[in-house]
Formats: C-alpha cells, structure tokens, sequence
C-alpha cells in the first residue's frame, strides 16, 4: 500500500500516517507540497495520501478544502495529532547563535508568541518541518534553527536547543486521510459533507435544525468561497451520529433545501481522548 505525504520521514504527516495506519505505512512517498498530495492521489500513483486540514493554534488550511474539492478527493479517516515543536540546530549550538529559524508555516504560526519574543531572528518559511531538520544536518548549516519535532532531531541528529515552543502546551493538528475511491465501510458514525444554499435569510438555519431534529452532532462548519461566485459561500461539515440510518435521513431531508450537496467521506470518527497515547508508542515504533 503506498502512501504519500508531504514532507519527509519525521515530518507531523509521516507520524499520522504511521498512527493511521501502523506497520501498514512503510511504502511512503514523500512530496514537497499539499497540492503534489492530491495530484499523486488524483493520478492514482498513491493509494492514499494526509493532509492536514486544522490546527486548534493556527486553525484551518484551507486552501486544503480547495484541493479537495478540485481533485475530487474523498475523505477515508481521520487523525488527530498532538504537535510539539521543538527548536532544533547542529549538536553544541547556542541559542544565543542563531541568527535563522526556518519551518513550516503553519509550524511557524503556531510557535508565533515564541518568535515574537525574539524578533531579531530572522524567520524563512520552507516546505515541512523535517526537510528543513536534515537540510540543516546534512548540510552542517551553522546558526540557522529548525522548528520540527523531537523524532525529526533524533533521526536528523540535531540537538534541541528549546523544547516546547508551540504558543499553547496542547496544540493539535487534525488530519484527513484521503483517496480517489470512497470508501464504504459496514459501520461508520462520521461524515463530511459540502452543500451551498439559497441565498436567503434562514436557509443555513433550518438545514442545522435538522441535524437537531435528528439528534447529529456538528463537530465543525467551515465556510469557503466559490471561486467563480464572489461574495458566495459554500459549507464543509463535519458531523458525528450513533445511528448510520439517522445520516442518511439528513442527506434526504437536506436534499431539497441545498442547491448542491455532497458527501466527502463516510468514516470512523477517531477517539481524541486516546489521541497523546498512541501518538507516543508509534514515535518508537518508527525509530
Ligand atoms: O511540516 C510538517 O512536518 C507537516 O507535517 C506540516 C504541518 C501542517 O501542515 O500543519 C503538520 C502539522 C503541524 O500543524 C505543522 C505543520
């Protein structure tokens, strides 16, 4: 089974890949963009691709719901990540000495109070985390600091000159696993689904009273503009049930109060309580 994700073993996207799919992720193809992700999976030369589609710092990509909808992705599960960034530089390093820091950009928003502090530093985005981490080693690159996680310093052999620098201790990052086909699992009790509506007062309103009426559970609602409508909106949600049978009454009643409806992805909602637990045993598991 092959899987692409962006960036490099020991970025955030190889460690949900192998939290997803365990000893199952070990033919990965590494790409350096969220836009190469969903090509491969578009071309059918990877099987199954991650992105990352919200951070509970930095909040949602979403230029990421644009590729989804582009090269018509479909949704297949789903992880949650606890992320912490650590700054990292060549072994003896001073802290004192670095005159760059380099990252990914959402690594970079979310360790935003930290950078602010030290201004004088100077920061450059660049493709992911753990690139950046072996760039820096391989290429013996001298007071230039990466902000990446513990596993990219143990498998890039930097030292970590300032641990946990993420604006908030508990950060995550919630990912998609994405695929051409849908997958049609017997038991699911979770969805995400894009629709458009009539722009008229109350139209939003009543298709959310009958996720009430049904007893479903909006986990999240994201508004993203229609590219060839401007000023219009459509909605990606995310939505939670015990009963299969009470989603697909919500498709048929929402049906006609949509201009276009359309589901993404029909999986297994992943349990966010265990979420630091198996993160940690996987991190062993890959080095
Ligand atoms: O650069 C990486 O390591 C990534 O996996 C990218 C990414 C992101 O796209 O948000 C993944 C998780 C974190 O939120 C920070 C960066």
């Amino acid at each position: 089974m092959k899987i692409v994700i962006q960036g490099t073993k020991g970025s955030y996207h190889h460690q949900a890949a192998a939290k997803f799919f365990a000893e199952d992720a070990t033919d990965l193809l590494e790409v350096e963009s969220f836009k190469k992700v969903a090509q491969t999976i578009y071309k059918l030369q990877a099987d199954y691709g991650l992105i990352a589609i919200e951070n509970t710092i930095a909040g949602t990509i979403l230029p990421n719901y644009s590729l989804i909808s582009k090269y018509d992705l479909k949704i297949v599960g789903e992880v949650h990540l606890p992320i912490q960034h650590q700054l990292m530089a060549l072994p003896g390093t001073k802290f004192e000495d670095i005159v760059e820091i380099q990252s990914h950009p959402m690594a970079i928003l979310q360790c935003d109070q930290f950078l602010e502090h030290h201004s004088n530093i100077r920061i450059v985005e660049t493709s992911d985390t753990a690139t950046t981490a072996k760039r820096i080693s391989e290429q013996n690159i001298q007071n230039v600091a990466a902000i990446a996680s513990t596993l990219s310093a143990d498998l890039y052999g930097l030292e970590i000159i300032k641990p946990n620098i993420q604006t908030f201790e508990k950060n995550f990052t919630r990912f998609f696993v994405v695929a051409k086909e849908a997958s049609t699992p017997n038991k699911f009790d979770k969805a995400s689904i894009l629709f458009t509506t009539p722009h008229q007062s109350g139209s939003l309103a009543s298709i959310l009273n009958e996720l009430v009426y049904l007893n479903i559970n909006m986990e999240k609602i994201q508004s993203v503009p229609i590219m060839d409508k401007p000023w219009d909106y459509a909605f990606h949600v995310d939505i939670s049930f015990d009963d299969m049978e009470d989603f697909h009454l919500l498709m048929k009643r929402i049906e006609l109060k949509t201009n276009y409806l359309k589901i993404l992805g029909q999986y297994k909602k992943e349990n966010k309580a265990d979420c630091q637990l198996k993160t940690q045993e996987n991190h062993s598991i890959i080095l």
